[in-house]
């Protein structure tokens, strides 16, 4: 099995950009220590801060952006970085060719639970000229490379630089990644789906249509029984969905009008679109590619339907229909 330094090697990819994803992988192995550790190394539970979104921060959001932040600090291939838990962008060097957007730990929820947390990753060009948050607001089509590290039975490291998705397992007795998948593939058909089935009746009226459609089974216009999953950490969601197909979505919601998605573009439907797509799956907010957004803001969020590509479309022929006679939600 090839290590994660030979993959890069094999793939021909440049020593900047392959240092950039050795660091990152680097820490993800000390941050699997720590969440595995969980209680024993005082990790668990929350702080009293809030980050720039207004999420009460656990500790290991905390603990896990640092560590991120000082390995990214130290290698001298990245300009700069953004994270779900900066409220501003990080200068890092003047001269390095990346910028690094991640979601340290995903599924916050989770933590307390001893259930899948990971951490997700985004690594877009540096452009030239003096650093502000503009240089970050690149449409995701831009990334040069993308991957997660789930923090699960095993640690796991799922990675895209363009070249199809490798899946990475993490030996524990070498502490080494080495290659276990050499090309994720999502199915272009399936029968699971994957949403907050508790916000219902805040989505707005082809979401509603869609679902209720896929409850319907056999019995429904679309003549199949379809099964439901919810990890409630889009790493574990996503990485079901690169394992054996899928569709999962947080759509818009009118819950809080002021908050009508979620994810957050940058830091998670970006890099998750990229891997999805590589794997020959879509990634859309229902009206437009994900991937083909140009962002606004660092901590923008958006509505996600990912998947299975014939799954994708079918819930986007919903969202292509007048439902101007539809009650209003
Ligand atoms: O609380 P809900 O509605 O189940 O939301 C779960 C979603 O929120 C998230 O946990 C948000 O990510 P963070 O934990 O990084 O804030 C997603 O990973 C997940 O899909
Ligand atoms: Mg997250
Ligand atoms: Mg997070």
């Amino acid at each position: 099995m090839q290590t994660l330094a030979q993959h890069l090697t094999t793939q021909g990819i440049q020593a900047p950009l392959a240092q950039l994803l050795t660091t990152l992988a680097d820490t993800s192995k000390a941050i699997s220590d720590a969440v595995r550790h969980g209680a024993l190394a005082g990790v668990l539970g929350a702080t009293e801060q809030e980050n720039v979104q207004g999420e009460t921060q656990k500790k290991l959001d905390v603990i896990t952006n640092e560590m991120l932040k000082d390995a990214l600090k130290a290698d001298n291939s990245v300009r700069g970085l953004a994270s779900e838990e900066e409220d501003h962008i990080v200068e890092v060097g003047e001269s390095g060719d990346f910028l690094v957007c991640f979601d340290p730990l995903d599924g916050s929820s989770n933590i307390d639970i001893n259930s899948l947390v990971g951490t997700i990753f985004s690594v877009l060009p540096a452009p030239q000229g003096e650093l502000s948050e503009q240089s970050f607001l690149q449409p995701g089509r831009q990334q040069v490379a993308a991957g997660y590290v789930l923090y699960g039975p095993s640690t796991m490291l799922a990675l895209t630089t363009g070249q199809g998705v490798q899946l990475f397992t993490l030996n524990p007795e070498t502490n080494e990644y080495l290659l276990t998948n050499e090309a994720m593939s999502i199915s272009k058909d399936t029968s699971e789906f994957a949403i907050n089935m508790s916000n219902q009746r805040f989505w707005e009226a082809p979401m509603q249509t869609y679902i209720a459609d896929l409850l319907l089974g056999k019995i429904g216009p679309r003549e199949k029984s379809f099964n439901m999953r919810w990890i409630a950490a889009m790493v574990g969601d996503v990485h079901r969905v690169l394992s054996r197909g899928g569709l999962f979505t947080y759509p818009t919601d009118n819950k809080n009008s002021e908050k009508p998605y979620k994810l957050r573009l940058m830091y998670e439907a970006n890099p998750m679109s990229f891997l999805v797509e590589q794997a020959g799956g879509k990634a859309s907010t229902g009206y437009e590619t994900i991937m083909d957004i140009q962002p606004s803001e660092i901590h923008q969020r958006v509505a996600v339907i990912l998947g299975s590509a014939n799954e994708v479309d079918a819930c986007l022929e919903y969202h292509g229909q007048d439902y101007s006679e539809e009650p209003s939600l």
